[in-house]
Protein backbone atom coordinates (compact mmCIF):
# COMPACT_ATOMS: atom_id res chain seq x y z
CA UNK A 1 0.00 0.00 0.00
CA UNK A 2 1.34 3.36 -1.01
CA UNK A 3 2.18 5.87 1.57
CA UNK A 4 -0.76 8.24 0.27
CA UNK A 5 -3.42 5.48 0.70
CA UNK A 6 -2.45 4.64 4.29
CA UNK A 7 -2.99 8.44 5.08
CA UNK A 8 -5.91 7.96 3.61
CA UNK A 9 -7.30 5.90 5.58
CA UNK A 10 -5.22 7.07 9.06
CA UNK A 11 -7.59 10.50 8.12
CA UNK A 12 -10.71 8.75 7.03
CA UNK A 13 -10.69 6.47 10.26
CA UNK A 14 -9.69 9.30 12.40
CA UNK A 15 -12.99 11.33 10.64
CA UNK A 16 -15.12 8.57 11.72
CA UNK A 17 -14.15 8.19 15.18
CA UNK A 18 -13.99 11.80 15.77
CA UNK A 19 -18.08 11.54 14.62
CA UNK A 20 -19.00 8.88 15.85
CA UNK A 21 -18.04 10.17 19.54
CA UNK A 22 -19.44 13.58 18.89
CA UNK A 23 -22.75 11.30 18.18
CA UNK A 24 -22.19 9.23 21.05
CA UNK A 25 -21.48 12.23 22.88
CA UNK A 26 -24.83 14.21 21.53
CA UNK A 27 -26.94 10.80 22.31
CA UNK A 28 -25.89 10.99 26.15
CA UNK A 29 -26.76 14.02 26.52
CA UNK A 30 -30.34 13.45 24.92
CA UNK A 31 -30.75 11.44 27.97
CA UNK A 32 -31.06 14.29 30.30
CA UNK A 33 -34.32 15.31 30.45
CA UNK A 34 -35.40 11.42 30.96
CA UNK A 35 -32.37 10.93 34.09
CA UNK A 36 -34.21 14.12 35.63
CA UNK A 37 -37.84 12.35 34.57
CA UNK A 38 -38.80 15.59 32.86
CA UNK A 39 -41.57 15.15 29.92
CA UNK A 40 -39.54 16.42 26.95
CA UNK A 41 -39.82 16.89 23.32
CA UNK A 42 -37.79 13.99 21.15
CA UNK A 43 -34.59 15.67 19.88
CA UNK A 44 -32.90 14.78 16.21
CA UNK A 45 -29.20 14.77 15.53
CA UNK A 46 -27.41 16.89 15.46
CA UNK A 47 -30.06 20.23 15.80
CA UNK A 48 -31.73 19.45 19.28
CA UNK A 49 -35.19 20.98 18.80
CA UNK A 50 -33.61 23.75 16.91
CA UNK A 51 -34.97 24.10 12.98
CA UNK A 52 -31.80 25.62 11.49
CA UNK A 53 -28.29 27.01 11.53
CA UNK A 54 -28.55 30.62 11.57
CA UNK A 55 -28.04 33.73 14.14
CA UNK A 56 -29.68 31.34 16.81
CA UNK A 57 -27.07 29.34 17.12
CA UNK A 58 -26.56 32.30 19.81
CA UNK A 59 -29.71 32.15 21.84
CA UNK A 60 -33.39 31.11 20.45
CA UNK A 61 -36.33 32.46 18.23
CA UNK A 62 -39.40 31.58 16.39
CA UNK A 63 -38.43 27.55 17.33
CA UNK A 64 -39.53 28.28 20.89
CA UNK A 65 -43.39 28.92 20.17
CA UNK A 66 -43.78 25.35 18.46
CA UNK A 67 -42.12 24.12 21.85
CA UNK A 68 -44.17 26.37 23.86
CA UNK A 69 -47.56 25.00 22.56
CA UNK A 70 -46.34 21.36 22.86
CA UNK A 71 -45.78 21.20 26.66
CA UNK A 72 -49.41 23.59 26.74
CA UNK A 73 -51.02 21.23 24.98
CA UNK A 74 -49.69 18.38 27.54
CA UNK A 75 -51.19 20.84 30.54
CA UNK A 76 -47.50 21.73 31.81
CA UNK A 77 -46.03 24.76 33.44
CA UNK A 78 -42.70 23.44 31.73
CA UNK A 79 -40.54 21.04 29.92
CA UNK A 80 -37.16 20.00 28.27
CA UNK A 81 -35.50 20.62 24.85
CA UNK A 82 -32.15 20.35 23.47
CA UNK A 83 -30.68 23.29 21.44
CA UNK A 84 -27.83 21.73 19.94
CA UNK A 85 -27.23 19.00 22.49
CA UNK A 86 -27.50 21.73 25.58
CA UNK A 87 -30.34 20.50 27.63
CA UNK A 88 -33.14 23.76 27.87
CA UNK A 89 -36.13 24.24 30.34
CA UNK A 90 -39.18 25.92 28.44
CA UNK A 91 -41.64 27.57 30.81
CA UNK A 92 -45.03 28.35 29.65
CA UNK A 93 -46.18 28.86 33.34
CA UNK A 94 -46.50 33.03 33.88
CA UNK A 95 -46.13 32.24 37.84
CA UNK A 96 -42.92 30.12 37.13
CA UNK A 97 -41.69 33.15 34.75
CA UNK A 98 -41.82 35.84 37.46
CA UNK A 99 -40.12 33.39 39.79
CA UNK A 100 -37.19 33.02 37.64
CA UNK A 101 -36.84 36.94 36.56
CA UNK A 102 -37.89 38.51 39.82
CA UNK A 103 -38.34 36.65 42.66
CA UNK A 104 -35.75 34.26 42.76
CA UNK A 105 -33.54 36.44 40.44
CA UNK A 106 -30.26 35.37 42.21
CA UNK A 107 -30.54 32.07 41.32
CA UNK A 108 -30.79 32.99 37.33
CA UNK A 109 -29.32 36.55 36.92
CA UNK A 110 -26.68 35.25 33.66
CA UNK A 111 -27.78 35.07 30.05
CA UNK A 112 -27.22 32.49 28.00
CA UNK A 113 -25.72 33.92 25.61
CA UNK A 114 -22.00 33.21 24.47
CA UNK A 115 -19.19 36.05 25.35
CA UNK A 116 -15.24 35.66 25.41
CA UNK A 117 -13.95 37.79 27.76
CA UNK A 118 -10.51 37.05 27.41
CA UNK A 119 -10.28 36.87 23.81
CA UNK A 120 -12.47 40.19 23.11
CA UNK A 121 -12.71 42.54 26.24
CA UNK A 122 -14.08 45.17 24.45
CA UNK A 123 -17.71 43.38 23.86
CA UNK A 124 -17.92 42.70 27.33
CA UNK A 125 -21.05 44.53 27.41
CA UNK A 126 -23.72 44.71 29.96
CA UNK A 127 -26.29 42.44 27.85
CA UNK A 128 -23.80 39.49 27.87
CA UNK A 129 -22.06 39.67 31.16
CA UNK A 130 -22.10 37.85 34.88
CA UNK A 131 -23.89 38.08 37.62
CA UNK A 132 -21.16 40.70 39.91
CA UNK A 133 -20.26 42.56 37.05
CA UNK A 134 -23.42 42.67 35.81
CA UNK A 135 -24.51 44.33 38.97
CA UNK A 136 -22.14 47.39 39.13
CA UNK A 137 -22.35 47.94 35.12
CA UNK A 138 -25.95 47.81 36.13
CA UNK A 139 -26.09 50.47 38.92
CA UNK A 140 -23.61 52.88 36.74
CA UNK A 141 -25.78 52.49 33.71
CA UNK A 142 -29.21 53.08 35.02
CA UNK A 143 -28.69 56.86 35.17
CA UNK A 144 -28.38 57.23 31.62
CA UNK A 145 -31.77 56.64 31.06
CA UNK A 146 -33.81 58.21 33.39
CA UNK A 147 -36.92 60.07 32.53
CA UNK A 148 -35.09 63.23 32.66
CA UNK A 149 -32.39 62.18 30.24
CA UNK A 150 -34.74 60.94 28.25
CA UNK A 151 -36.80 64.62 28.16
CA UNK A 152 -33.40 65.86 27.50
CA UNK A 153 -32.97 63.88 24.15
CA UNK A 154 -35.98 64.22 22.96
CA UNK A 155 -35.47 66.68 20.59
CA UNK A 156 -32.28 65.92 19.02
CA UNK A 157 -34.11 62.61 18.26
CA UNK A 158 -36.78 64.56 16.26
CA UNK A 159 -34.29 66.24 14.56
CA UNK A 160 -32.83 62.80 13.31
CA UNK A 161 -36.58 62.71 11.66
CA UNK A 162 -35.94 65.28 9.03
CA UNK A 163 -34.23 63.08 6.48
CA UNK A 164 -36.75 60.51 6.62
CA UNK A 165 -39.30 63.45 6.19
CA UNK A 166 -37.83 64.49 2.96
CA UNK A 167 -38.40 61.05 1.86
CA UNK A 168 -41.66 60.64 2.57
CA UNK A 169 -42.40 64.34 1.17
CA UNK A 170 -40.54 62.92 -2.50
CA UNK A 171 -42.52 59.92 -2.33
CA UNK A 172 -45.99 61.21 -1.87
CA UNK A 173 -45.57 63.27 -5.01
CA UNK A 174 -44.34 60.19 -6.90
CA UNK A 175 -46.16 57.66 -5.31
CA UNK A 176 -43.08 55.46 -5.57
CA UNK A 177 -42.94 52.40 -2.81
CA UNK A 178 -40.61 52.47 0.16
CA UNK A 179 -38.79 49.95 1.45
CA UNK A 180 -40.46 51.11 5.12
CA UNK A 181 -37.89 49.18 7.22
CA UNK A 182 -34.51 50.10 5.73
CA UNK A 183 -35.92 54.02 6.40
CA UNK A 184 -36.69 53.23 9.50
CA UNK A 185 -33.09 51.34 10.67
CA UNK A 186 -31.55 54.49 8.37
CA UNK A 187 -33.30 56.90 11.20
CA UNK A 188 -32.64 54.47 14.38
CA UNK A 189 -29.07 54.64 13.18
CA UNK A 190 -28.98 58.20 13.06
CA UNK A 191 -30.81 58.60 15.97
CA UNK A 192 -27.96 56.14 17.96
CA UNK A 193 -25.12 58.05 16.47
CA UNK A 194 -26.79 61.38 17.78
CA UNK A 195 -27.73 60.28 21.08
CA UNK A 196 -24.22 57.79 21.39
CA UNK A 197 -21.58 59.39 19.34
CA UNK A 198 -22.50 62.88 19.13
CA UNK A 199 -21.88 62.71 15.04
CA UNK A 200 -24.51 62.92 12.51
CA UNK A 201 -24.01 59.43 10.54
CA UNK A 202 -25.88 60.04 7.27
CA UNK A 203 -27.64 57.38 6.82
CA UNK A 204 -29.42 58.81 4.50
CA UNK A 205 -27.19 60.32 2.37
CA UNK A 206 -26.76 58.53 -1.18
CA UNK A 207 -23.76 57.01 -0.27
CA UNK A 208 -24.28 54.41 2.33
CA UNK A 209 -22.86 55.85 5.69
CA UNK A 210 -20.17 53.90 7.68
CA UNK A 211 -22.37 53.25 10.44
CA UNK A 212 -25.28 51.51 8.22
CA UNK A 213 -22.77 49.29 7.15
CA UNK A 214 -22.17 48.26 9.92
CA UNK A 215 -25.73 48.04 11.31
CA UNK A 216 -25.84 45.27 8.61
CA UNK A 217 -22.20 43.50 8.89
CA UNK A 218 -23.47 42.58 12.22
CA UNK A 219 -26.56 40.63 11.07
CA UNK A 220 -24.89 39.32 7.95
CA UNK A 221 -24.62 35.56 7.84
CA UNK A 222 -21.53 34.13 6.02
CA UNK A 223 -20.89 30.02 6.32
CA UNK A 224 -17.53 31.12 8.18
CA UNK A 225 -19.81 32.65 11.13
CA UNK A 226 -22.60 30.30 11.00
CA UNK A 227 -19.89 27.37 11.68
CA UNK A 228 -18.18 30.00 14.27
CA UNK A 229 -21.91 30.23 16.08
CA UNK A 230 -22.80 26.50 15.59
CA UNK A 231 -19.29 26.17 17.70
CA UNK A 232 -19.99 28.36 20.34
CA UNK A 233 -23.59 26.56 20.61
CA UNK A 234 -22.03 23.00 20.98
CA UNK A 235 -18.97 23.38 23.01
CA UNK A 236 -18.89 27.09 24.58
CA UNK A 237 -14.65 26.29 26.05
CA UNK A 238 -13.73 24.97 22.39
CA UNK A 239 -14.97 27.92 21.13
CA UNK A 240 -13.18 30.49 23.66
CA UNK A 241 -10.25 28.50 23.15
CA UNK A 242 -10.18 29.44 19.39
CA UNK A 243 -11.10 33.02 19.89
CA UNK A 244 -14.60 33.16 18.76
CA UNK A 245 -16.04 36.47 19.46
CA UNK A 246 -19.69 37.06 19.38
CA UNK A 247 -19.60 40.61 17.18
CA UNK A 248 -17.90 40.65 14.24
CA UNK A 249 -14.00 42.08 14.54
CA UNK A 250 -14.43 44.74 11.69
CA UNK A 251 -17.74 46.10 13.39
CA UNK A 252 -15.48 45.97 17.02
CA UNK A 253 -12.30 47.73 15.32
CA UNK A 254 -14.42 50.31 13.57
CA UNK A 255 -16.00 51.33 16.55
CA UNK A 256 -12.78 51.56 19.00
CA UNK A 257 -11.33 53.82 16.42
CA UNK A 258 -14.51 56.22 16.40
CA UNK A 259 -14.84 56.27 19.70
CA UNK A 260 -11.02 56.61 20.55
CA UNK A 261 -11.38 59.57 17.91
CA UNK A 262 -14.60 61.32 19.52
CA UNK A 263 -13.63 61.01 23.02
CA UNK A 264 -10.12 62.60 22.48
CA UNK A 265 -11.61 65.38 20.43
CA UNK A 266 -14.11 66.09 23.55
CA UNK A 267 -11.36 65.79 26.20
CA UNK A 268 -8.73 67.76 24.05
CA UNK A 269 -11.31 70.40 23.42
CA UNK A 270 -13.10 70.15 26.57
CA UNK A 271 -16.67 69.76 25.10
CA UNK A 272 -19.70 68.78 26.95
CA UNK A 273 -22.70 67.25 25.11
CA UNK A 274 -25.85 65.77 26.82
CA UNK A 275 -25.71 62.27 25.35
CA UNK A 276 -25.52 58.78 25.95
CA UNK A 277 -21.15 58.93 25.39
CA UNK A 278 -20.71 62.07 27.38
CA UNK A 279 -22.55 60.01 30.27
CA UNK A 280 -20.13 57.43 29.79
CA UNK A 281 -17.51 59.84 29.53
CA UNK A 282 -18.35 61.15 32.75
CA UNK A 283 -18.33 57.75 34.21
CA UNK A 284 -15.05 56.51 32.43
CA UNK A 285 -13.04 59.56 33.78
CA UNK A 286 -14.80 59.98 37.75
CA UNK A 287 -14.94 55.40 38.42
CA UNK A 288 -10.97 55.45 37.74
CA UNK A 289 -10.06 54.95 41.06
CA UNK A 290 -13.01 52.82 42.24
CA UNK A 291 -12.46 49.42 42.65
CA UNK A 292 -14.88 48.13 39.90
CA UNK A 293 -13.89 51.06 37.41
CA UNK A 294 -16.02 51.83 34.39
CA UNK A 295 -13.25 51.40 31.79
CA UNK A 296 -12.53 52.50 28.04
CA UNK A 297 -13.49 48.91 27.24
CA UNK A 298 -16.60 49.03 29.12
CA UNK A 299 -17.11 52.26 27.06
CA UNK A 300 -16.59 50.61 23.83
CA UNK A 301 -18.58 47.61 24.84
CA UNK A 302 -21.97 49.42 26.09
CA UNK A 303 -21.81 51.79 22.99
CA UNK A 304 -21.44 48.65 20.60
CA UNK A 305 -24.21 47.11 22.10
CA UNK A 306 -26.61 49.92 22.22
CA UNK A 307 -26.10 50.77 18.55
CA UNK A 308 -27.02 47.05 18.28
CA UNK A 309 -29.93 47.28 20.34
CA UNK A 310 -30.89 50.41 20.04
CA UNK A 311 -31.42 50.34 16.03
CA UNK A 312 -32.77 47.40 15.08
CA UNK A 313 -35.39 46.89 17.95
CA UNK A 314 -37.18 50.03 17.25
CA UNK A 315 -37.12 49.78 13.33
CA UNK A 316 -38.55 47.01 13.62
CA UNK A 317 -41.36 47.78 16.04
CA UNK A 318 -42.35 50.62 13.51
CA UNK A 319 -42.45 48.12 10.16
CA UNK A 320 -44.53 46.08 11.98
CA UNK A 321 -46.84 48.70 13.28
CA UNK A 322 -47.20 50.38 9.85
CA UNK A 323 -47.45 47.04 8.62
CA UNK A 324 -50.88 46.65 10.63
CA UNK A 325 -51.94 50.23 10.67
CA UNK A 326 -52.13 49.83 6.54
CA UNK A 327 -54.09 46.43 6.83
CA UNK A 328 -56.51 48.34 9.35
CA UNK A 329 -56.95 51.42 7.76
CA UNK A 330 -59.89 52.51 10.47
CA UNK A 331 -56.83 51.98 13.52
CA UNK A 332 -54.68 54.11 11.11
CA UNK A 333 -57.15 57.01 11.05
CA UNK A 334 -58.04 56.75 14.84
CA UNK A 335 -54.17 56.91 15.32
CA UNK A 336 -53.41 59.84 13.10
CA UNK A 337 -56.68 61.75 14.49
CA UNK A 338 -55.20 61.23 18.02
CA UNK A 339 -51.71 62.52 17.21
CA UNK A 340 -53.67 65.48 15.28
CA UNK A 341 -55.52 66.87 18.47
CA UNK A 342 -52.64 66.57 20.86
CA UNK A 343 -50.57 68.31 18.57
CA UNK A 344 -52.55 71.11 17.63
CA UNK A 345 -53.43 71.34 21.66
CA UNK A 346 -49.58 72.04 21.92
CA UNK A 347 -49.21 74.66 19.22
CA UNK A 348 -48.05 71.90 16.43
CA UNK A 349 -45.47 71.15 18.75
CA UNK A 350 -43.75 67.41 18.78
CA UNK A 351 -42.44 68.17 22.49
CA UNK A 352 -42.28 65.35 25.45
CA UNK A 353 -44.96 66.18 27.32
CA UNK A 354 -46.95 66.58 24.19
CA UNK A 355 -46.00 62.91 23.54
CA UNK A 356 -46.63 61.76 26.67
CA UNK A 357 -50.34 62.40 25.94
CA UNK A 358 -50.93 60.48 22.75
CA UNK A 359 -52.12 57.39 24.92
CA UNK A 360 -53.52 55.92 22.17
CA UNK A 361 -50.84 55.48 19.99
CA UNK A 362 -48.72 53.83 23.26
CA UNK A 363 -51.48 51.45 22.79
CA UNK A 364 -50.89 50.76 18.91
CA UNK A 365 -47.02 50.22 20.15
CA UNK A 366 -48.15 47.75 22.96
CA UNK A 367 -50.11 45.89 20.56
CA UNK A 368 -47.29 45.66 17.98
CA UNK A 369 -45.00 44.32 20.67
CA UNK A 370 -47.34 42.17 21.50
CA UNK A 371 -48.13 40.76 18.39
CA UNK A 372 -43.94 41.24 16.96
CA UNK A 373 -42.18 40.97 20.23
CA UNK A 374 -38.51 42.11 18.55
CA UNK A 375 -36.78 40.06 20.93
CA UNK A 376 -38.71 36.55 20.76
CA UNK A 377 -37.54 34.80 23.27
CA UNK A 378 -35.30 35.87 26.90
CA UNK A 379 -33.14 32.89 28.48
CA UNK A 380 -31.49 32.96 31.92
CA UNK A 381 -28.53 30.66 32.99
CA UNK A 382 -29.41 29.25 36.74
CA UNK A 383 -26.83 29.78 38.70
CA UNK A 384 -27.22 28.34 41.81
CA UNK A 385 -29.18 24.55 41.68
CA UNK A 386 -33.55 25.37 41.58
CA UNK A 387 -36.44 23.91 42.62
CA UNK A 388 -40.06 24.75 41.13
CA UNK A 389 -43.00 24.11 44.15
CA UNK A 390 -45.05 22.05 41.70
CA UNK A 391 -42.26 20.06 40.10
CA UNK A 392 -40.32 16.66 41.53
CA UNK A 393 -36.90 17.44 39.91
CA UNK A 394 -34.22 20.11 40.93
CA UNK A 395 -32.84 22.37 37.84
CA UNK A 396 -28.88 21.87 38.33
CA UNK A 397 -26.62 24.65 37.93
CA UNK A 398 -25.72 25.85 34.00
CA UNK A 399 -29.04 24.54 32.71
CA UNK A 400 -30.50 27.13 30.20
CA UNK A 401 -34.06 28.33 31.43
CA UNK A 402 -36.16 29.96 28.18
CA UNK A 403 -38.96 32.44 28.02
CA UNK A 404 -41.04 32.28 25.00
CA UNK A 405 -42.50 36.25 24.77
CA UNK A 406 -43.80 35.63 21.20
CA UNK A 407 -45.64 32.38 22.05
CA UNK A 408 -46.77 33.69 25.32
CA UNK A 409 -47.99 37.16 23.52
CA UNK A 410 -49.86 34.83 20.79
CA UNK A 411 -51.14 32.33 23.48
CA UNK A 412 -55.59 32.76 23.43
CA UNK A 413 -55.67 32.04 27.36
CA UNK A 414 -53.65 35.30 27.95
CA UNK A 415 -55.09 37.28 24.56
CA UNK A 416 -58.45 35.87 22.82
CA UNK A 417 -58.12 36.00 18.95
CA UNK A 418 -54.63 36.82 19.29
CA UNK A 419 -53.99 37.18 15.39
CA UNK A 420 -56.11 39.76 15.85
CA UNK A 421 -54.49 43.32 16.17
CA UNK A 422 -56.39 45.26 18.60
CA UNK A 423 -55.24 47.94 20.55
CA UNK A 424 -57.87 48.39 22.84
CA UNK A 425 -56.23 45.34 25.00
CA UNK A 426 -53.82 47.89 25.91
CA UNK A 427 -56.49 50.96 26.93
CA UNK A 428 -56.56 51.64 30.87
CA UNK A 429 -59.07 49.37 31.69
CA UNK A 430 -58.12 46.30 30.23
CA UNK A 431 -54.81 46.52 30.34
CA UNK A 432 -55.02 46.39 34.38
CA UNK A 433 -56.57 42.58 33.63
CA UNK A 434 -53.22 41.42 31.40
CA UNK A 435 -50.84 39.23 33.09
CA UNK A 436 -47.81 41.15 33.37
CA UNK A 437 -45.66 37.80 33.10
CA UNK A 438 -47.52 36.93 29.63
CA UNK A 439 -46.53 39.80 28.32
CA UNK A 440 -42.96 40.79 28.22
CA UNK A 441 -41.63 42.47 25.12
CA UNK A 442 -38.82 44.03 27.34
CA UNK A 443 -38.50 40.96 29.32
CA UNK A 444 -39.17 42.14 33.16
CA UNK A 445 -37.04 41.95 36.85
CA UNK A 446 -33.90 43.67 37.45
CA UNK A 447 -32.40 42.47 34.18
CA UNK A 448 -35.45 43.78 31.78
CA UNK A 449 -34.38 46.44 29.44
CA UNK A 450 -32.68 49.28 30.54
CA UNK A 451 -33.43 51.57 27.50
CA UNK A 452 -37.38 50.63 27.33
CA UNK A 453 -38.07 54.54 28.06
CA UNK A 454 -35.76 55.11 25.38
CA UNK A 455 -36.94 52.23 23.05
CA UNK A 456 -40.55 53.52 23.16
CA UNK A 457 -39.44 56.88 22.41
CA UNK A 458 -37.85 56.79 18.82
CA UNK A 459 -40.20 54.43 18.27
CA UNK A 460 -43.01 56.78 19.08
CA UNK A 461 -41.71 59.24 17.68
CA UNK A 462 -41.11 57.51 14.11
CA UNK A 463 -44.42 56.67 13.57
CA UNK A 464 -45.94 60.46 14.95
CA UNK A 465 -43.71 61.51 12.12
CA UNK A 466 -44.91 59.39 9.24
CA UNK A 467 -48.87 59.65 10.25
CA UNK A 468 -49.12 63.18 10.84
CA UNK A 469 -48.97 63.70 7.96
CA UNK A 470 -49.65 60.44 5.24
CA UNK A 471 -52.08 57.64 4.85
CA UNK A 472 -50.24 53.98 4.46
CA UNK A 473 -50.90 51.11 2.21
CA UNK A 474 -49.61 48.28 1.38
CA UNK A 475 -48.14 48.31 -1.91
CA UNK A 476 -48.80 45.15 -4.45
CA UNK A 477 -45.02 44.60 -4.59
CA UNK A 478 -45.23 43.33 -1.05
CA UNK A 479 -45.34 39.63 -0.85
CA UNK A 480 -48.13 39.13 1.63
CA UNK A 481 -48.93 38.17 4.22
CA UNK A 482 -45.38 38.91 6.09
CA UNK A 483 -44.18 36.09 7.38
CA UNK A 484 -41.29 35.27 10.46
CA UNK A 485 -37.70 34.44 9.63
CA UNK A 486 -35.95 31.33 11.49
CA UNK A 487 -32.89 31.37 13.06
CA UNK A 488 -32.77 34.90 14.28
CA UNK A 489 -32.66 36.05 18.05
CA UNK A 490 -34.08 39.56 16.70
CA UNK A 491 -37.32 38.80 14.31
CA UNK A 492 -37.28 39.90 11.36
CA UNK A 493 -39.76 39.25 8.46
CA UNK A 494 -38.94 37.13 5.61
CA UNK A 495 -41.00 39.53 2.80
CA UNK A 496 -39.59 43.14 2.16
CA UNK A 497 -42.34 45.39 3.41
CA UNK A 498 -43.31 47.86 0.65
CA UNK A 499 -45.57 51.02 1.62
CA UNK A 500 -47.41 53.76 -0.68
CA UNK A 501 -47.89 56.59 0.68
CA UNK A 502 -50.00 59.77 0.39
CA UNK A 503 -51.31 63.08 2.07
CA UNK A 504 -53.29 62.98 4.16
C1 LIG B 1 -38.62 48.60 21.10
C2 LIG B 1 -37.39 48.60 21.51
C3 LIG B 1 -36.75 47.57 22.41
C4 LIG B 1 -37.18 46.33 22.82
C5 LIG B 1 -38.48 45.62 22.43
C6 LIG B 1 -36.17 45.79 23.71
C7 LIG B 1 -36.26 44.55 24.33
C8 LIG B 1 -35.33 44.05 25.23
C9 LIG B 1 -35.43 42.78 25.90
C10 LIG B 1 -36.55 41.76 25.73
C11 LIG B 1 -34.36 42.65 26.70
C12 LIG B 1 -34.04 41.47 27.62
C13 LIG B 1 -34.73 41.69 28.96
C14 LIG B 1 -34.67 40.53 29.90
O1 LIG B 1 -33.83 39.64 29.71
O2 LIG B 1 -35.46 40.50 30.88
C15 LIG B 1 -33.56 43.85 26.56
C16 LIG B 1 -32.40 44.10 27.24
C17 LIG B 1 -31.61 45.19 27.02
N1 LIG B 1 -31.88 46.24 26.16
FE1 LIG B 1 -33.56 46.53 25.08
N2 LIG B 1 -35.16 46.69 23.82
C18 LIG B 1 -35.46 47.79 23.06
C19 LIG B 1 -34.70 48.93 22.90
C20 LIG B 1 -33.46 49.12 23.45
C21 LIG B 1 -32.62 50.27 23.21
C22 LIG B 1 -33.01 51.46 22.35
C23 LIG B 1 -31.46 50.07 23.91
C24 LIG B 1 -30.24 50.94 24.05
C25 LIG B 1 -30.08 52.13 23.57
C26 LIG B 1 -31.60 48.81 24.62
C27 LIG B 1 -30.67 48.28 25.48
C28 LIG B 1 -30.82 47.12 26.21
C29 LIG B 1 -29.83 46.63 27.16
C30 LIG B 1 -28.51 47.31 27.51
C31 LIG B 1 -30.33 45.42 27.68
C32 LIG B 1 -29.65 44.51 28.70
C33 LIG B 1 -30.06 44.88 30.12
C34 LIG B 1 -29.37 44.04 31.19
O3 LIG B 1 -28.96 42.89 30.94
O4 LIG B 1 -29.24 44.54 32.31
N3 LIG B 1 -32.82 48.26 24.32
N4 LIG B 1 -34.17 44.68 25.64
Amino acid sequence: MSDSIQLLLYASFFILFAFACIYLYFRYKYTYWTRKGVSHLKPKFPLGNNECIGTEAFSYGIETVEWYKEFKRRGLKCGGAWSWCNPVLIVTDPGYIKEILLKSFPSFSTRDFYHNPEYDPKNENIFVVDKEVWKNLRQKLTPVFTTAKMKLMFLAVVKCTEPMMDIFAKNAETEKDIDIREVFASYTTDVIGNVAFGLDFGSFSSEEGEFRKMGKEIFRSTPKRKLYLMLTRICEPIARYLGINNIPEPVTEFFTETLTETVKFRQINNSRKSDFLQLLINLYETTKDEEKPFTFDDLIGNVILFFIAGFDTSSTTMNFALYELALNPKLQDKTREEIRRVLDEHKGELTYESFKEMTYLRQVIDETLRKYPPVQAIARKTVKPHRFEDENFTLEKGISVVIPILALGRDPDYFPNPDQFDPERFNAENKQNINQYAYLPFGEGPRNCIAKRFGLMQTSIGLIQVLKDYKVSISPKTKMPLTLKKGLFLMQPNETLYLRITKA
